[in-house]
């Protein structure tokens, strides 16, 4: 099998029996079916990284050393196939960044309008409060 190779998700997530598990790492495609005795932490949290669709994650919150990185060249099968999906996904699946950091997008939530309303509301109040001030009050002072 060429390392060029590309898998749908679908097809990544028929394979995460025992003797036979894939993994999605930054959008590359690892078949470490050969390794899961062998791995330092066990057999049981790379079957269940391959259940959950995504180990980037995973992989990431243990942070492995670089013998693993060069370990992973070994399994390493081929990439993620992107077509079809939304553009948010396509950039989780292949960008080191955003394959493994949950994208913060940020929204102007209704409790953010209302504080610039009232940012506004006072702006204006205080505004008018001088202008009273100086022409009614403080005029024979
Ligand atoms: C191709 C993928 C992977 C390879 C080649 C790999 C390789 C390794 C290696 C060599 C170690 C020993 C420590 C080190 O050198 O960093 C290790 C430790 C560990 N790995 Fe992985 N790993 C892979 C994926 C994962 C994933 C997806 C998870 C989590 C779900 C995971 C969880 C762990 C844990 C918990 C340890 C620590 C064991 C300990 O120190 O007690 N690994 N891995």
């Amino acid at each position: 099998m060429l390392a060029s190779e590309t898998f749908s998700f679908s097809e990544i997530s028929t394979h995460t029996s025992k003797d036979d598990c894939w993994l999605i790492i930054h959008g590359k495609v690892y078949d470490v079916s050969n390794f899961l005795e062998d791995h330092p932490g066990g057999y049981d949290v790379l079957l269940q990284a391959a259940a959950n669709g995504d180990a980037t994650q995973s992989f990431e919150e243990v942070a492995h050393g670089s013998s693993a990185t060069s370990m992973m060249e070994g399994f390493l099968i081929g990439s993620v196939h992107v077509d079809g999906l939304p553009k948010e996904k396509q950039a989780r699946a292949t960008d080191p960044f955003f394959a493994h950091k949950p994208q913060k997008i940020k929204q102007a939530t209704s409790s953010t309008s209302f504080m610039d309303n009232l940012l506004h509301l006072l702006t204006l109040a205080l505004a008018l409060a001088n202008w009273y001030y100086f022409t009614y009050i403080n005029v024979n002072a």
